[in-house]
């Protein structure tokens, strides 16, 4: 018996547009109520929400066999938390901050088995083997887990072609938010500037091959980044939808 089909990283190599949105609630009961939304992937966000490894590991049992595919994002490429995500079932990984070619390839290597790559062994009290259920977990494990690397700075954009290159990065996601930062302009997600660097960068990842991925939240800008070929389309934040939903509730009925 294999290790789990990654339905949603074959989709997204062939070329699908999925959609999906950000869970930075760090709550199970949260994220069972996001996967009722109908959302191709939620986003388990280890970076800017107030998650741990027992939190992302409590949304990824209840987000388990269900219509949206889970995503795991670490707060860095660290090879031990990869070890550990990937040991509590999560196999699609976005990993922020990746400036070049050679922090790439150090990810792809944390994420596979050697001899591939260094990712340590323990499948045997893993969730991710069924707690040793997959008896070929360890030799079917790597080619179901899709890397995707977050370029959202200049100096990643400059080293975008490299970072293409590296066998194992399956997408490319670019961060509007610290890309804008990096380019001088901060928390202005609508600058010209930052939507053309965006959305050339998502033309150049498509053109080589890769799934390209974006968040944006503002329907212009998802509609711009859809045209440039973002197919791994991140359209929302839970976050901030409900506390806009009862700030306007709030304005509308409240004291
Ligand atoms: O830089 C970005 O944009 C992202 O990586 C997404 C942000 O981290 C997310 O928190 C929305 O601002």
């Amino acid at each position: 018996m294999p290790a789990p089909i990654n339905t949603l990283k074959h989709r997204l190599i062939a070329g699908e547009t999925l959609h999906g949105i950000w869970l930075g609630m760090a709550d199970p009961y949260a994220a069972e109520i996001a996967a009722s939304a109908g959302f191709d992937w939620l986003l388990i966000d280890g970076e800017h929400a107030p998650n741990d490894i027992r939190s992302i590991s409590a949304q990824l049992a209840v987000l388990r066999g269900g219509p949206s595919a889970p995503i795991v994002r670490l707060p860095i490429g660290d090879p031990v938390m990869i070890k550990q995500a990937l040991d509590i079932g999560a196999q699609t990984l976005l990993i922020p901050m990746v400036d070049s070619a050679e922090q790439a390839t150090d990810l792809v290597r944390a994420t596979r088995y050697p001899p591939e790559g260094v990712r340590g062994v323990g499948s045997a009290l893993a969730r991710a083997s069924e707690f040793s259920g997959i008896a070929d977990y360890l030799t079917t494990a790597n080619e179901q887990i899709c890397l995707i690397v977050q370029v959202e700075s200049v100096k990643g954009l400059a080293a975008l072609d490299e970072i293409l290159a590296v066998e194992g990065v399956d997408g490319v996601f670019i961060g509007p938010a610290d890309l804008a930062a990096d380019m001088g302009l901060l928390g202005a997600p609508d600058h010209t500037a930052l939507r053309e660097a965006v959305y050339e960068a998502l033309r150049r990842i498509r053109a080589s091959g890769r799934f390209a991925g974006f968040l944006a939240t503002e329907p212009d800008f998802i509609e711009g980044c859809k045209a440039a070929g973002g197919n791994f389309a991140g359209v929302g934040i839970d976050v901030t939808s409900f506390a806009n939903g009862l700030r306007g509730l709030a304005a509308r009925f409240g004291g």
